[in-house]
């Protein structure tokens, strides 16, 4: 069964102008798909609806088989638990006032999940490949790339089934994102994975499924090497002439 199934939706921001138009994506259990789209394609909207934070004006998103539904208090607060999400700015997404420890255990606090949380937290900066005593430190005391690793370490602490990462690489350096993309390719093993970006290269090396969207629409998705080895759509075809070669080498098999 489908972890995540959105079922022909589409939505706008005001009611003369559609975002995203009929839109309809399934995320298997242990999926990696990247969405790929041109700046302002509706990816972060599509995002921000999987997570619940808006709700489609027309068609379904369910998850687990149970739509949702902010009126399903319950199963919300289970869903909010299993869906967590990684943005792209590692400077501007933690908070500087507080420790490592007390950044990453915030989703453990907010969700009341029980627990010795100081385990949790050290668990999960090991997961990051950071090291379990670094939570006493700030933000400021970290670099771009471990930065945004604190930022995974968050998302993963609550043990979700999906994450999702909007432009979670894009503000990296060449090096530092190769890194990051390793280590969401390690978690990928075990959890589901929606990769949002604008860049195919990175698609390539990540993800497995790849879903291009095109001014709200989805004009083409299939298994990201086949798509990317015989691209149908002229969108597709566009994107990928502007992806200098080099990047489109490393396709998962
Ligand atoms: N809160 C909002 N109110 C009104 N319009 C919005 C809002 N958020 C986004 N939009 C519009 O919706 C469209 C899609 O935006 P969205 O952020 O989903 O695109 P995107 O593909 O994620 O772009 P980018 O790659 O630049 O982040 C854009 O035209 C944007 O201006």
């Amino acid at each position: 069964m489908s972890l995540v199934r959105v079922d022909h939706v589409s939505f706008g921001y005001t009611a003369n102008r559609r975002i995203l138009d009929d839109v309809s994506l399934d995320i298997a259990q242990g999926d990696t798909i990247g969405l790929v789209g041109e700046s302002g394609s509706g990816k972060t909207t599509l995002l921000r609806l999987l997570l619940g934070l808006t709700r489609p004006d027309s068609g379904t998103i369910t998850f687990d088989g149970q739509p949702l539904d902010p009126r399903n208090g319950a199963f919300m607060r289970d869903f909010r638990r299993q869906a967590q999400v990684v943005f792209q700015d590692p400077y501007s997404s933690l908070d500087p006032r507080q420790t490592v420890q007390s950044i990453i255990a915030e989703p453990l606090r907010s969700l009341k999940i029980p627990g010795d949380h100081t385990r949790m937290v050290g668990d999960a900066l090991e997961a990051v490949g950071l090291d379990r005593d670094v939570g006493t430190r700030f933000p400021h005391q970290f670099s771009g790339g471990q930065r945004q690793r604190i930022a995974i370490a968050r998302a993963i602490v609550p043990g979700p089934r999906l994450l999702l990462a909007d432009e979670a690489v894009s503000a990296l350096d060449l090096t530092t994102r190769i890194r990051i993309v390793d280590l969401l390719a390690g978690l990928s093993k075990t959890m589901s994975l929606l990769f949002v970006s604008h860049d195919i290269g990175v698609v390539a090396a990540l993800c497995r499924r790849i879903v291009i969207l095109e001014k709200g629409r989805i004009v083409e998705a299939g298994d990201t090497a086949a798509v990317l080895a015989n691209p149908q759509h002229s969108y597709t075809q566009r994107l990928l002439a502007s992806v200098p070669r080099l990047t489109l080498n490393k396709v998962p098999s």
